[in-house]
C-alpha cells in the first residue's frame, strides 16, 4: 500500500501542536463559603473511594443521610473565617502558583491548574492544554508527600478523561517530592525566615501534616513514611538546637483511629506542660487553606493558649514566596526533562 499524505476536510479545526503543557493540581475548595456550595464539594470530595474507604453501600446512607446534613454548615461558618475578597485562599494561591510558574518558564511551556474536586476541573483543564495544542502534559499534583487519598486520586481523575479520548495526550505525573533537596532547602529557609521575623523565640515548633486513618498506613501507603522523612530531613536543615520540633497530624475526621500524635491533642498538652511560646508550621500543604489558616492559627491558638500557653504563632505555607516559587521551578524543569 502506498502512503498518502493525510488530507485534513476543508471544515476539520485547525490542528496545533507541539507543545507542552504543565496542569498543577489541588485539592479544591467550595465555590462559596455558604451551606449549598460546601454540601456539592463534600459531597464530591467524600464519595470519592479513595478518600473513605468504606463500602459505597454502608458510606452513602451515613454521608447522604448525616454528614451531608450537619457538617455543611459547620464547615462553611469556618470557610467564612478565612474567605478573601479573591475567594477561597486555596483556589487563589493556586492560580497565583500557576501564573507565577508560567513566568518563570516562559514560552516553552504552557501551566494551567485544577482542583480536584469542583472547578476548574481537571477533565476541563487538560481539554483546554490540548486545545492549546499540548500534546505532552506534565500532571503536577502538589501533594510533596504521596498519599493514596490525595495523589493517587489526581492521577486517577486524568485517566477517566484519557480513557475517554479518541486522541490522548502523553502524560507524565510529578512523583512526590518529600525528601526532594529543593523542596527541603525551600521549607528551611521560608520557615527560617519566618520564625527569625517573630517578635517572641518559640521553644517548639510544631510540624503539621494533614492526618490520615490509621489503616491506610497498615494497609501500606506510604503518607505517614513520607511525611516522617520530611519532618527529619527538616530539622537536619535548620538546625536550630535550641528549637525542639514535634510532628503531629491535624484535621481528624470521623471514629476511626487517625494518625498520631493529633495536633489538637499536642497543642493542649504542651501548654499543659509549661511550654509558653509555640510557632506551628504545615509542610505539607503547598498552600494556606482552611486548615491552616482556621484550625491552625485560630482553633489552634486556642488550644494552646487555652491549655496554658502564651505566645502563638501560625507559619505561612510556601505560597508563591520566592524559595516555594524556585523549588517548583525546579522540580518541574526536572520533570520536564527530554521534553523542553
Ligand atoms: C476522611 C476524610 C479526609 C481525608 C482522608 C483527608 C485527607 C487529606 N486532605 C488533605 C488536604 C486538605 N483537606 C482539606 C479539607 C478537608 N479535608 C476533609 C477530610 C479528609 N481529608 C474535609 C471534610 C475537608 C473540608 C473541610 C471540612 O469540612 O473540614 C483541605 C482544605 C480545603 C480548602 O478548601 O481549603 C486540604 C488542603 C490531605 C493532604 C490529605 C491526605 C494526606
Ligand atoms: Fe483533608
Ligand atoms: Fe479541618
Amino acid at each position: 500500500m502506498t502512503h498518502r499524505p493525510q488530507q485534513l476536510p476543508a471544515d476539520h479545526p485547525p490542528v496545533k501542536s507541539g507543545r507542552v503543557g504543565v496542569l498543577v493540581v489541588n485539592l479544591g475548595t467550595p465555590e462559596a463559603p455558604e451551606t449549598g456550595p460546601v454540601r456539592r464539594y463534600l459531597a464530591e470530595f467524600l464519595s470519592d473511594r479513595r478518600v473513605i474507604e468504606i463500602p459505597s453501600l454502608i458510606w452513602q446512607p451515613i454521608l447522604r443521610g448525616i454528614i451531608l446534613n450537619t457538617r455543611p454548615q459547620k464547615s462553611a461558618a469556618a470557610y467564612r473565617e478565612v474567605w478573601t475578597d479573591k475567594g477561597s485562599p486555596l483556589a487563589a494561591i493556586t492560580a497565583e502558583q500557576a501564573e507565577a510558574l508560567q513566568a518563570r518558564l516562559a514560552g516553552s511551556v504552557q501551566v494551567e491548574w485544577a482542583m480536584r474536586y469542583g472547578e476548574p476541573s481537571i477533565p476541563r483543564q487538560l481539554e483546554k492544554l490540548m486545545d492549546e495544542g499540548c500534546e505532552r502534559i506534565l500532571l503536577a499534583p502538589l501533594y510533596p508527600q504521596y498519599c493514596g487519598a490525595t495523589t493517587a486520586t489526581v492521577v486517577d481523575k486524568a485517566a477517566d478523561w484519557l480513557r475517554e479520548r479518541r486522541w490522548q495526550a502523553s502524560l507524565r505525573t510529578l512523583p512526590p517530592y518529600h525528601d526532594d533537596q529543593a523542596y527541603i532547602d525551600a521549607l528551611a529557609s521560608d520557615l527560617g525566615r519566618q520564625l527569625d521575623a517573630l517578635d517572641f523565640t518559640p521553644e517548639v515548633l510544631l510540624l503539621s501534616f494533614h492526618g490520615m486513618p490509621q489503616r491506610t498506613l497498615d494497609l501500606g501507603d506510604p503518607y505517614h513514611c513520607h511525611c516522617r522523612k520530611t519532618a527529619r530531613l527538616l530539622e537536619e536543615r535548620m538546625a536550630r538546637p535550641d528549637l525542639r520540633m514535634v510532628t503531629t497530624f491535624q484535621s481528624r475526621f470521623g471514629r476511626a483511629k487517625w494518625l498520631e500524635p493529633a495536633t489538637d491533642d499536642t497543642l493542649m498538652a504542651e501548654g499543659a506542660k509549661g511550654t509558653k511560646r509555640l510557632a506551628v508550621a504545615a509542610p505539607g500543604f503547598s498552600a494556606d487553606c482552611l486548615e491552616t489558616l482556621e484550625e491552625l492559627a485560630m482553633q489552634g491558638k486556642e488550644q494552646f493558649v487555652e491549655a496554658g500557653g502564651e505566645q502563638f504563632a501560625a507559619l505561612s505555607c510556601l505560597n508563591t514566596s520566592d524559595p516555594g516559587m524556585a523549588m517548583l521551578e525546579t522540580i518541574i524543569r526536572r520533570e520536564l526533562g527530554g521534553w523542553i
